[in-house]
Formats: C-alpha cells, structure tokens, sequence
C-alpha cells in the first residue's frame, strides 16, 4: 500500500522571510468586526464537508505529524521525559508503518519539540544532528504576571541555551481593557529579546471573553511582528477551538494584506484526536492556502496527539487498533 503525499517540508524550517511587524495602526484594531452567527455556521459546517478519506487521510495525518510542537509542559517534568520525547520527535511514526505507507525514505519528523526553559539545554543536546527546533515557553508562562524584565531576561536566556522559538504568553489585561498600545509595546520587546529565534504569541484566547479581544489581540501582536499567533497555553479553561481559530486565521488574513507577511498559526491544547486536526487542516487550506500547512506556518501544540494519529495509521495500514500503551510517548 502507498499513499499520495502532500509533499513534504523544504529543507528544514522558518524558511520564510519574517514578519517585521508595521506601527500599530489603532484605526485597524478599532475598525475589526466579526459575524460571530456567520462564523458559528462556518465551524459548524466543516466535518460535514471534510472529505479527506483513506490514503488522502494517512497523507493529511503525516503531513500533520511534521507540524507538531511534540509538548510537555508538567510541573513533574524531568530530564529522562524530555529525552524520550526528543527521540520520539526523531523518529515520531514506528518503521514499519512507514514502510507499509512507502513513506521509509522519507525523514519524518515532528515540527519542533516544546518545552520549560528548564529543558531547553537537554532537548538541544537530544536533539543534535536533526533539524528540529526546541521551542521554550516564556513570560512567565503560563499566567505571564511576572515583571516585565524578567520576562525578557527569560526570553535570552532560553535563546542562550539553543531555543530557536520562543512561545511567549501576553498580558491579558491588555486585552481585556483594549489597551492595545501597552500590548503592542510588550510585544515588541518580546520580539527584540528573541532576536533571530522565532516568536508565537500565545494569546491565551479562553482567558479574553469575547472573539472580537481575541481577533484584535492577534491583529496587535502581528503589528509588534509576532511570528506566529497562538491559541493557548493549555492551561486555560477553554483551549484551542475551531471558532478562534477562525477568527485567528481571518486576521492574518487580513495582515497579510496590510503587510504581504504571512504570519503562522499554532492551535495548543486540548488537541488529541486525529480526526480533530483534520478540521484545523481543512480550515487552514481553505482560509489560507495550502501553503499554511507547512511547519513554517502551522505548529499544532500537543502532547498526546501523536499518539492517536500513530493509532490511525497503524489502522489505515492494518485494518486493526493497538493499544494506546504500544505508542507510549506522545
Ligand atoms: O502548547 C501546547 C499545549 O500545552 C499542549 O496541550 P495538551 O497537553 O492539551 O496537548
């Protein structure tokens, strides 16, 4: 059996030329509006309308693979857990599923692995001779209410230690009192002490009450030149959905209008089906294009995703479902 693949990731990742961000255009923000009934009825739509079946399926699934931020983020976390995940994201699908796939040849890898700032030095040196970046949340994450210095002393201290993004969290009080210039000058900082590492502003949307907060924060953070826009930290309430996403992808929409950047998106937390991430992939190519579903501009941020999708592939291949314990890690 094969399947017909998406093509996969060009040589390594970040490829694209950065968002340099632009002045914060207050007038933009202010003029931002959303039919949230149109948007429900968008989101509402979408598995009904997915047909991405079989060998399609197995593609889209291993495509997605190669855009996960393989996460752990515990307070229990230690050196020997990052390590076996480090080795999951070398080697994210078992050999043999990849050779029934006819994918043997092709080197598959998860998007990036995430961690504390702890582990950043543990995951740089497991990871040595691959191309996958270590990404370290920042910012006091997950809360981001620690002073504003020390978030950016975190920041280089991660970049210090070989993190090639940097997942900060903003102050949702920003956006909660629509300050936007604060959020937007926070941002900016954020951005400046990452210096060549990649930023993703983690909006923590289940914290800002309304789409309308979530669509103008993301409008603000690409303004201050985030590279990525995020959901959650997945430790909200309500972590990433469907509705946010949509109204997440609109505003980059938008900005890339504005700009010509394209800025990404990373959908985090809660995110641990197979069958969900196709409708973040549907959604992506079809607000989009299909250029957003590459790494270098879709991250899905999850800890136990993987494993599902290995299970789906193993019964795309087999016709039968393993244990969730014969895919331990991830
Ligand atoms: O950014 C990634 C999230 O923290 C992962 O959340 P999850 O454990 O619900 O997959």
């Amino acid at each position: 059996m094969s399947v017909t693949v998406l093509p996969l990731a060009k040589s390594g990742h970040n490829a694209l030329p950065r968002n340099e961000g632009m002045k914060l255009a207050l007038d933009v923000i202010d003029d931002i509006r959303l039919n949230f009934p149109a948007a429900e009825r968008r989101i509402a739509a979408l598995p009904g309308r997915r047909s991405v079946k079989k060998d399609a399926q197995a593609a889209w699934l291993l495509k997605a693979i190669t855009c996960i931020d393989l996460t752990t983020l515990s307070g229990d976390d230690t050196v020997a857990r990052v390590e076996r995940l480090c080795a999951k994201a070398k080697n994210p699908v078992r050999a043999d599923l990849l050779e029934a796939l006819g994918m043997a040849d092709r080197r598959i890898t998860t998007g990036a692995i995430c961690v504390y700032h702890r582990f950043v030095a543990t995951a740089v040196e497991a990871l040595q001779g691959t191309d996958i970046p270590v990404a370290a949340v920042s910012t006091g994450f997950p809360a981001g209410l620690v002073p504003h210095d020390v978030k950016l002393r975190e920041i280089e201290a991660s970049v210090a230690d070989g993190a090639r993004e940097i997942d900060i969290v903003i102050t949702r009080e920003y956006a909660l009192t629509q300050n936007w210039q604060a959020l937007y000058d926070e941002m900016r900082d954020f951005r400046a002490a990452c210096g060549d590492a990649h930023v993703k502003a983690i909006l923590a949307t289940g914290d800002l009450k309304t789409l309308r907060n979530v669509a103008k924060a993301a409008m603000v953070c690409m303004m201050a030149g985030a590279d990525f826009i995020k959901t959650s930290t997945g430790k909200e309430t309500t972590n990433a959905t469907l509705l946010v996403t949509l109204a997440m992808l609109r505003m980059i929409r938008v900005y890339q209008s504005l700009t010509g950047f394209k800025v990404g998106f990373k959908p985090a937390g809660g995110i641990s089906a197979a069958k969900d991430i196709l409708n973040y992939q549907v959604l992506m190519k079809e607000e989009l294009g299909r250029e957003w579903l590459e790494p270098d501009l879709f991250r899905i941020g999850a800890s136990s995703l993987l494993a599902d999708i290995e299970r789906q592939l193993e019964h795309h291949v087999t016709g039968r479902y393993s244990a969730f314990n014969r895919h331990p890690v991830g």
